[in-house]
């Protein structure tokens, strides 16, 4: 992550930029269903984008039986996501390959702190009652603080679906600011949990006010919900972050989580990236990709274009 990584300074709550916004499904199902057939990518660049990708992947454990010991396995995974042989053998060895982040529970943050000290890689926390956000709000606010005081240099907070549901914009704004000012210098993603608010409508408007109020990433979702991350959603999620950047001049980045598992997938989704956003939004500070069993298959394929075989997805250890 750079070190002047700018933050979203957010907006008033101006309602006509997203009110009478309405989102045609089948239109944004067509896009990303185009986008992701994958023509953008040649071939011999999909190694690079690969690679790309892991740049950009919080590394995630977010499970009732996480121990430190989980935890430090994982961010020794973080630490080195690549066989340093593959590395080698694509002669990029020397670039500090680790991933964009690893993501934790508030109470495993200190392990993971302590794991990755020197290796620059920050770690995030969920937080604010995650992940149905349904707890009251100081103690909501109470775990941010508790996270960043554990030394979280980055807040994935849960929205509360109902404010969305019922089109209460001025609640859901006013939540997300108290979060914002919670996590100080702490950067704040604002997961939207997609799969639970109905409409793409909804999720453009959701969008569209977790950046008004200085979220400094969207993210699809949890990973619990019955749907997680999907290319239409990401899609519509990606012309609000557009449309945001176009009125504000403030660059917000976007994390799909959730489900994601293959290299095919992370390829959809840097297609996508590229295609709405362009090339800026294919770096760690403005696209990350959530996920807790993505690596495996990314390294799995990065072996596959080195040695031209397969090892068997278990070779690959706790990616
Ligand atoms: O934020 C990250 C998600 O919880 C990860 O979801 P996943 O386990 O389906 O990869």
């Amino acid at each position: 992550m750079s070190e002047n990584w700018a933050r979203n300074p957010g907006t008033a709550l101006q309602r006509d930029r997203f009110e009478d916004v309405n989102i045609n499904r089948t239109a944004a199902e067509r896009r990303a269903a185009n986008i992701a057939s994958g023509r953008s990518v040649k071939k011999q660049h999909q190694a690079a984008w690969l690679l790309r990708a892991i740049q950009c992947i919080d590394l995630t454990t977010l499970a009732g039986d996480d121990t430190p010991g989980r935890v430090r396995r994982l961010c020794a995974k973080a630490r080195q996501p690549v066989r340093h042989d593959l590395l080698s053998a694509m002669d990029v060895q020397d670039i500090g390959m680790t991933t964009g982040a690893v993501c934790v529970y508030p109470t495993m943050v200190r392990h993971a702190v302590q794991a990755l000290q020197g290796s620059g890689i920050p770690v995030a926390s969920v937080a604010t009652g995650f992940p149905a956000g349904l707890t009251p709000m100081t103690q909501r606010l109470a775990e941010i603080h508790y996270a960043v005081d554990e030394g979280a240099a980055e807040i994935d907070i849960v929205i509360t679906r109902e404010h969305v549901l019922l089109g209460n914009w001025q609640a859901l704004y006013d939540e997300i600011c108290a979060m914002r000012e919670a996590c100080g210098d702490a950067h704040m993603k604002a997961i939207l949990a997609t799969g639970e608010l109905g409409t793409l409508t909804n999720v453009y408007r959701a969008s569209m006010v977790a950046m008004q109020a200085g979220s400094d990433f969207i993210k699809t979702s949890t990973g619990k919900e019955p749907v997680n991350a999907t290319l239409p959603v990401s899609l519509t999620m990606l012309r609000a972050i557009r449309d945001y950047g176009e009125q504000t001049g403030h660059h917000v980045g976007f994390k799909p989580a959730g489900g994601l598992r293959t290299a095919k997938d992370a390829m959809a989704w840097l297609a996508l990236m590229k295609e709405e956003l362009g090339a800026p939004w294919l770096r760690p500070d403005l696209f990350r990709i959530g996920a807790s069993s993505l690596l495996a298959d990314i390294e799995r394929q990065l072996e596959h274009h080195v040695t031209g075989r397969y090892a068997s997805a278990d070779h690959h250890a706790l990616s």
